[in-house]
């Protein structure tokens, strides 16, 4: 790092309204909010370090653990445009220096290389060198590329602001290299041998990769689809298992992008979660352990509270095979959990968490668990499948209400969940109808909110939180909200 780099990190946090702190213990470095935030409210737009797409068999999840070497040991390449992630079509171009990166088409080329490609170009086809690099699982091809990249940077010093505050903040981040068991740190060094140069400088880096790196989901869906490596956000902002802010790669705009869930008050600390909110507490505890060294001691775990009595919920084991047949309606909670939503959307307040427990106190013991919501998301897709839209749209419901339990509302995995629902509860009524007409049977209810509700809902939610590359008042709808607009007129309300 320059020397001329010192204070670069809390320069750029000050500018978002972010102040940096020591918060001490495991957490090291903490951002609190200098101002108020409004919950939407972009708090963080960075174009990141390092953004890698997935490769062919590449899992998801959020990339700690161990490095894998390619399995045949061929060079594995990227199978996603390095630029917006998507897919690639038979012929298409790459770039004629590295030969690595590979694109959907030349417009991405040019903006890939404008925004990040023209200083990783040189760090990855240099000391790491193509194949060495792309052995490697994305999160920890950040890290090689960083280690060899010092050297680099070292001989020219210099780029854009945001580069240098992502390389100061790099610099800053724990490593947990003690932490590391025996056998990581021996995959590590073998890794850091095949790099040359300073490998105690690529083990320290491979460690910190760890634990600093976001998975890119999918724009419009719940996939993993890449990683990124924004250091500014990783320091600044620790885990909470019930986070008021949330993360997303916007591959149109090449942004890392950090919004608040919900309205954050001057002082408040900022959060993100590092561990699925939906899973039981054990398994998030565990995961944050195993993946980033520390015990996790946030309001949610620490309890008591609506969301401390939600986790008590979740953990329940599920009790036998659970119904046989598909149900036509959703349980009362989860149509009560849906309209608690539309509600809270609709008059910009925050989920009434007391309502919310009372609805699921009311149902059955056998309703409201971890291994419930795995059950109903398949029964979602089963029912898909073969067009039996209303215990679909009754499945969708209940997905639904298990993310109203577990996520804050603005999460962007509500606003897709909501808009499914609706579009399945509005197949189901045509269906229904067109059911009825035929042999004069009385339509099945669909209780909960009505389907107009959900896809005003999900369309305020897109609006909000769901899309980081959600348009700017004015400018034409993104996909998802085009979706949500086209149900509406359908509905007959637009
Ligand atoms: C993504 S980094 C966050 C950066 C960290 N604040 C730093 O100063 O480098 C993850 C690490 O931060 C610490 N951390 C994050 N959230 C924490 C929490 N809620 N409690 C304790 N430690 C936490 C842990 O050491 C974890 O491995």
């Amino acid at each position: 790092m320059d020397a001329c780099d010192e204070g670069l990190v809390e320069a750029v946090a000050g500018e978002a309204g972010l102040r940096v702190v020591a918060a001490g213990g495991a957490k090291g470095t903490a951002a609190v909010a200098a101002r108020g935030f409004r919950r939407g409210e972009v708090i963080l737009a960075i174009h990141p370090l390092h953004a890698f797409a997935l490769r062919r068999g590449e899992g998801g999840g959020e990339g700690g653990g161990e490095a894998a070497a390619a399995e045949d040991g061929r060079v594995a390449r990227e199978t996603r445009c390095a630029q917006c992630f998507g897919a690639l079509p038979r012929r298409h171009p790459r770039c004629g220096r590295c030969r690595a990166a590979q694109y959907c088409g030349a417009a991405c080329v040019a903006r890939h290389w404008a925004a990040r490609h023209h200083f990783e170009c040189g760090e990855a086809g240099g000391a790491v060198g193509d194949s060495a690099a792309a052995r490697v699982k994305p999160a920890f091809r950040a890290a090689l590329r960083m280690a060899a990249g010092a050297r680099a940077a070292a001989a020219r010093a210099g780029g854009p602001r945001w580069l240098r505050a992502q390389r100061a903040a790099w610099a800053r981040l724990v490593a947990h290299r003690a932490q590391h068991p025996a056998h990581v740190l021996r995959q590590y060094g073998e890794l850091a041998r095949v790099l040359g140069g300073d490998q105690d400088a690529a083990v320290d880096a491979l460690c910190r990769a760890g634990c600093n790196n976001f998975a890119a989901l999918e724009v419009h869906g719940a996939r993993t689809v890449g990683h990124v490596c924004s250091p500014l956000a990783s320091l600044l902002l620790n885990h909470s298992c019930a986070p008021n802010a949330a993360a997303a790669y916007s591959p149109a705009s090449g942004r890392h992008v950090v919004r608040a869930l919900e309205d954050i008050a001057a002082g408040a600390e900022v959060t993100l979660a590092y561990a699925d909110a939906l899973h039981p507490r054990a398994a998030r505890r565990a995961h944050l352990r195993a993946v980033y060294f520390f015990d996790c001691a946030c309001a949610r775990c620490a309890g008591p509270g609506p969301r401390a009595a939600i986790d008590a919920l979740l953990d329940r084991a599920w009790p036998g095979d659970g119904p046989a047949e598909e149900p036509l309606v959703p349980e009362p909670w989860a149509a009560a959990a849906a309209a608690l939503l539309v509600a809270a959307v609709r008059d910009a307040r925050p989920l009434d968490d007391a309502a919310l427990l009372r609805a699921v106190a009311a149902c059955g013991p056998r309703s409201v668990s971890f291994a419930a919501y795995r059950r109903w998301l398949q029964r979602q897709d089963a029912c898909l499948a073969r067009a039996a839209h209303a215990p679909a749209a009754a499945a969708a419901l209940h997905v639904l209400a298990f993310y109203v339990l577990a996520y804050p509302p603005l999460h962007p995995l509500v606003a897709r969940q909501c808009l499914d629902a609706a579009t399945l509860a509005w197949n189901a009524l045509q269906a229904a109808a067109a059911a009825a007409a035929a042999a004069a049977a009385a339509a099945p209810p669909l209780p909960g909110p009505r389907p107009a509700d959900l896809a005003v809902c999900a369309r305020a939610l897109l609006r909000l939180s769901g899309d980081p590359d959600a348009p700017a008042a004015g400018a034409a709808p993104s996909p998802a909200e085009r979706q949500a607009a086209l149900l509406l007129r359908e509905l007959g309300i637009q």
